[in-house]
C-alpha cells in the first residue's frame, strides 16, 4: 500500500494499493490493444470527448482542488488554479485534435505521387512528479489522446489521487477504460518495466533531471521516442532601469509558488549594483510578510515542503551559504516535526552570495532566495548562464536595448520579459541543456505524440 499523507499535518488521508508487476503488464497490453481502436477514431470524435472530459472536471473542481490540497499541500486557491490550469491543456488540445495536417509534394516522375500523413506513435506510458499532479499529467494526456495515441501513467508517490481522480473523470467522459490509465507503484521498479515493454512507443517524463537521465539511458534498449521534462535553476536578472516595485512584485509571484517547489521558480536574483540596496530592502519586507501554514487555510501564502527528503536539501543550501559568507536579510527559519513528518520552511532571502555556494549552483525547490550584483550585462549574463540547466529565466527592465540583448543570449527554453508567470498551455514548454528534451503545449506540444509516414503512389495514370 502506499500512504498518501497531508504534508501540512502528517495526517494519513488515503491508501493506495501499489499494482503488481503482472497488473502492470497487463495493462500495458491492454493500452497497446486498445490503440488500434482509439487511433481509427476520427479525430472530430476524439476532440469532442477531450471537450467532455473537460467540462466534468470544471464541474468537480473545488473536490479536485481539495484532494490536490490536501496530497500536495498547495495552497488551496493554487490548486482550484492548477485544474484551470490542466483544463487549458485539455481544451487546446481537443482543438488541435482536428488540425493534425498531412501534405502533399510533387513528385519526381508523372507516374508518381506522394502523400505526407501525421499518425500517432502509440502507446504512451508517462511519469510525472508530486508538485502539478493535474497539470502534469494532462500536459501530456490530453495532446497523446488528441493524436490518437493511448495513454498510460505513474503519478508520483506522494500525490497519485488527483491524477486518479482525473483519469476516472476521463472514463465518466467517454474515453475508454484501456485508452487511458494509470499505476500505482514504486517509480523505479514501474520505470523499468516501461522502458523495457516494446508495447510501449513513447516515454514522457517529468521530474528530476538524474531520474530522467536514467529513463533517457533505459529507453535506448528499445529505441523508444522520449520527452523529458527535468530540472531548473531560473537566473532573475534586474537590470539598473527597472520598475524596482514591480520587479518585487513579479519575483514574489515567481519565487514563492507552491512554496518555491517549481521547476521555474526564480532560484537565483541578479540584482545590477546601484539598485541592490533598494531591491534588497524591498523584497525582504515582501518575504517576511508571507504567512506560513497549511494550505486550506484562506490567509497561508506559503505551504508545508513536500517532505523531508526537500526539506533538508533546502536547510543544507541556506547553511551551505551562511557558512561562505551569505547574509540573512530574512528568514533562514523553520518549523519542523519528525515525529508527524510536517516541514515548513520560512521564506528566506540571503544577501552576498557567490558562485561557489551550493545554492548558487543546484536547484533549491524551497522559498529561498539568493540575491547577487552585476555591473555589466555581459557579468549578468554570464552569471545566469553558469549552470547546466536551461529551463527559465526571467529579467525586468524596460529598455529595449536591453531586453533584446538578453533575450538573446539566454540560454533558456523559457524566458520572462518582465513577467513572472510566463506558463500557459498555448505556449512550448521545456529546457535547454539537461532541463530537457521536447517541448509540452502550444503547437509544437502535439508533435512528439505523432509519427511522420510518407506513400509515393507509382505507376499513376
Ligand atoms: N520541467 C518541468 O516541467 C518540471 C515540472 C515539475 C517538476 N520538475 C522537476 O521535478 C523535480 C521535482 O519532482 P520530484 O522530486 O517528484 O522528482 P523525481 O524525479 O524524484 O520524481 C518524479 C517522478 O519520477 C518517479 N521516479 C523516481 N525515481 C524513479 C526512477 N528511478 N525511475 C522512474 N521513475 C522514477 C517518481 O516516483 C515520480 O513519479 C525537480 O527537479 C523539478 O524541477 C520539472
Ligand atoms: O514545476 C513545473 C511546472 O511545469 C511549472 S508551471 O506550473 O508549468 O509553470
Amino acid at each position: 500500500m502506499i500512504n498518501v499523507t497531508n504534508p501540512a499535518t502528517g495526517a494519513l488521508i488515503s491508501q493506495v494499493l501499489e499494482h503488481t508487476e503482472d497488473e502492470i503488464k497487463a495493462k500495458l497490453e491492454n493500452g497497446e490493444k486498445a490503440f488500434e481502436t482509439w487511433s481509427s477514431i476520427n479525430a472530430h470524435a476524439r476532440s469532442r470527448l477531450l471537450r467532455n472530459w473537460s467540462a466534468i472536471i470544471l464541474k468537480k473542481k473545488q473536490e479536485i482542488a481539495e484532494v490536490m490540497t490536501l496530497e500536495n499541500g498547495k495552497l488551496l486557491k493554487e490548486s482550484l488554479g492548477e485544474v484551470d490550469y490542466a483544463v487549458s491543456y485539455i481544451d487546446w488540445y481537443s482543438e488541435e485534435a482536428i488540425r493534425i495536417y498531412g501534405r502533399t509534394v510533387p513528385a519526381s516522375a508523372e507516374s508518381k505521387r506522394v502523400i505526407i500523413s501525421r499518425n500517432p506513435v502509440g502507446l504512451v506510458a508517462a511519469i510525472t512528479p508530486w508538485n502539478f499532479p493535474a497539470a502534469m499529467m494532462t500536459r501530456k494526456a490530453a495532446p497523446a489522446l488528441a493524436a490518437g495515441c493511448t495513454f498510460i501513467i505513474k503519478p508520483a508517490e506522494e500525490t497519485p489521487l488527483t491524477t486518479m481522480k482525473l483519469i476516472e473523470l476521463a472514463h465518466e467522459a467517454g474515453i475508454p477504460e484501456e485508452v487511458i490509465q494509470y499505476v500505482n507503484g514504486d517509480g523505479a521498479k514501474i520505470g523499468s518495466l516501461f522502458t523495457e515493454s516494446r508495447s510501449v512507443r513513447k516515454l514522457t517524463f517529468t521530474g528530476s533531471t538524474p531520474v530522467g537521465k536514467l529513463l533517457i539511458k533505459n529507453s535506448a534498449q528499445t529505441v523508444k521516442n522520449v520527452t523529458m521534462e527535468l530540472g531548473g535553476h531560473a537566473p532573475l536578472i534586474v537590470a539598473k532601469d527597472a520598475d524596482i516595485d514591480f520587479a518585487v512584485k513579479q519575483t514574489v509571484l515567481s519565487k514563492f509558488r507552491n512554496a518555491g517547489q517549481t521547476c521555474i521558480c526564480a532560484n537565483r536574483v541578479i540584482v545590477h549594483e546601484d539598485i541592490l540596496d533598494a531591491f534588497s530592502e524591498k523584497i525582504t519586507e515582501a518575504a517576511a510578510g508571507l504567512q506560513v501554514g497549511n494550505g486550506l487555510v484562506e490567509d497561508t501564502d506559503v505551504g508545508p515542503i513536500i517532505n523531508k527528503k526537500g526539506f533538508e536539501k533546502i536547510k543544507s543550501q541556506i547553511n551551505d551559504a551562511v557558512e561562505k559568507g551569505a547574509e540573512v536579510l530574512t528568514g533562514n527559519a523553520y518549523s519542523a516535526n519528525e515525529e508527524k513528518g510536517t516541514y515548513f520552511v520560512y521564506p528566506t532571502v540571503l544577501k552576498n552570495t557567490e558562485r561557489d555556494m551550493t545554492i548558487m549552483q543546484e536547484e533549491t525547490f524551497g522559498p529561498v532566495l539568493p540575491i547577487i550584483s552585476f555591473k555589466e550585462l555581459d557579468e549578468a549574463v554570464a552569471l545566469a548562464n553558469d549552470t547546466a540547466y536551461g529551463l527559465a529565466a526571467y529579467f525586468f527592465t524596460n529598455d529595449y536595448r536591453v531586453g533584446t540583448y538578453l533575450h538573446d543570449h539566454l540560454d533558456f527554453g523559457i524566458i520572462g520579459w518582465n513577467d513572472g508567470a510566463p506558463s500557459g498551455a498555448h505556449v512550448p514548454f521545456g529546457g535547454m541543456k539537461e532541463s530537457g528534451l521536447g517541448r509540452e503545449g502550444g503547437a509544437e506540444g502535439i508533435e512528439p505524440y505523432l509519427e511522420t509516414k510518407y506513400l509515393s503512389i507509382g505507376n499513376h495514370m
